[in-house]
């Protein structure tokens, strides 16, 4: 028997008084693809995410998400659910705690379900431990875990904000433009880590970078007014005339 998809979104449609930001979106991710969604501003890519995440409600069609022989309709639940059950979002604005030192930021990840203060006071298991460490590692931040997040360059604060949503080990990480405001240097760095990242989970990136997208997608959605226009490799949508129209082949995106 073929296996499910990991998430699969069918004929959503999102509408805001009345207005339809998302209409009759349909497509599938596997376990372990990293998916772009691209297209001109206001295409619906954010729209989508949230709704993914739960922070969006739709208004007709399923989310559904399947991984390790579970089936969650995503659109039926809350969205602390849907991240206990493997969904991570990382938005643009930081969360990171500025008076707390890097390793304690993701002390407070580990030991979430705790106050701030019993969190930090608590013992660790030796697999918190392991788990904080490894992520460090991962994030290549380990020289600095116990310094304050003020030190980190702009890059370096993504990269923490990405492994604080691998302390939960997601099935799905949703991240939206990470590597906006990054130098090039920064930007090669986040492929290298997105492309580690794979092994672990599948991720699904809204970007305008599309030197990024090339480098790092296994395939990409096109979105337009809120519906998808294209979908597969980066070389296939590129070269489509229409998406040339729309988004690639306009300066100002
Ligand atoms: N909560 C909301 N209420 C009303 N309209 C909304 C809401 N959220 C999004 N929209 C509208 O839905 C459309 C899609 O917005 P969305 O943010 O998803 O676009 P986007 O493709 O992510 O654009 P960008 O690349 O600029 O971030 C836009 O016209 C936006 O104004």
């Amino acid at each position: 028997m073929k296996n499910k998809p990991l998430l699969e979104i069918s004929h959503v449609s999102i509408t805001f008084d009345g207005f339809h930001a998302i209409s009759d979106v349909s497509t599938t991710v596997q376990p372990n693809e990293i998916r772009f969604f691209i297209g001109p501003n206001g295409a619906g890519k954010t729209t989508i995410l949230d709704a993914i995440c739960g922070k969006n409600k739709i208004s007709s069609g399923s989310i559904t998400f399947n991984p390790d022989q579970h089936h969650y309709r995503l659109d039926k639940l809350v969205d602390y659910k849907i991240f206990r059950d493997g969904v991570s979002r990382k938005f643009q604005t930081p969360s990171l705690f500025p008076g707390l030192t890097i390793y304690d930021n993701l002390v407070l990840a580990v030991t979430r379900n705790r106050s701030v203060f019993n969190a930090l006071y608590a013992k660790l298991s030796g697999e918190q431990r392991d788990t904080i460490d490894e992520i460090l590692d991962f994030i290549g931040l380990q020289d600095v875990r116990n310094e304050l997040p003020f030190v980190l360059s702009h890059g370096q604060k993504q990269w923490l904000e990405i492994g604080l949503l691998m302390v939960s080990r997601p099935k799905l990480i949703l991240l939206d433009e990470p590597c906006a405001g990054m130098g090039r240097k920064e930007t090669d760095k986040t492929e290298v880590l997105l492309h580690q990242l794979k092994q672990r989970c599948a991720v699904i990136c809204v970007e305008h970078d599309m030197a990024f997208c090339e480098h790092v997608s296994d395939s990409v959605t096109v979105f337009h007014e809120g519906r998808i226009i294209d979908e597969g490799s980066f070389q296939k949508v590129q070269s489509n005339p229409e998406v040339i129209s729309v988004y690639l082949g306009r300066s100002e995106e």
